[in-house]
């Protein structure tokens, strides 16, 4: 049976493993971040959780959006639209023999520009931090894509 080392450079497997973990669980913060806000704002999206959560008579008016929930809310749609597709592109281009230092390079630069995002839409920072970081992380993405695909079309 073939085993695994002899398909895949482990050490560029594991640095894949590891920067995808910290960014797998820096996005699965903003779920209870959220959580947290929707209670110390009293800003519900369910009648059900209002009637629960809601405090004192005020807590009929807790079925509402509210401007600190929603960024989070945002911030965390963004970092799906960004992450997954990373978790997937980064996986493949660990399997295509790419030195560890360049594996290294994409895996460091993509989580960098993610956690400097996440700083930018929570501050708030002004623009073009968040807009900036936003480019380096979908350039890191589009750059392992490029390859993958080069790589593909050696294979034709
Ligand atoms: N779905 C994004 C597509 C463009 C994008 O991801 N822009 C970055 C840099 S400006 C961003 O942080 N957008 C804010 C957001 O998605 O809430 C949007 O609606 O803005």
């Amino acid at each position: 049976m073939t085993k695994l080392n002899e398909i895949v450079d482990m050490d560029v497997l594991r640095a894949y493993t590891f920067y995808a973990v910290i960014i797998i669980i820096k996005m699965m913060l903003l779920s209870p971040l959220t959580g947290y806000l929707r209670v110390k704002k009293q800003a519900f999206a369910n009648p059900e959780d209002a009637a629960a959560l809601g405090k004192g008579e005020a807590g009929k008016k807790t079925l509402r959006t509210d401007p600190d929930v929603e960024r989070v809310r945002r911030l965390h749609l963004n970092d799906l639209e960004n992450i997954i597709p990373y978790l997937f592109i980064a996986f493949f281009y660990s399997f295509t023999g790419v030195s560890e230092t360049t594996a290294l390079i994409h895996y460091r630069l993509f989580t960098a520009a993610r956690l400097f995002h996440t700083i930018a839409y929570l501050v708030p920072l002004p623009q073009p931090c968040r807009g900036l970081s936003f480019g380096v992380g979908s350039f890191v993405t589009f750059s392992m894509i490029f390859q993958l695909l080069w790589n593909g079309l050696n294979l034709l």
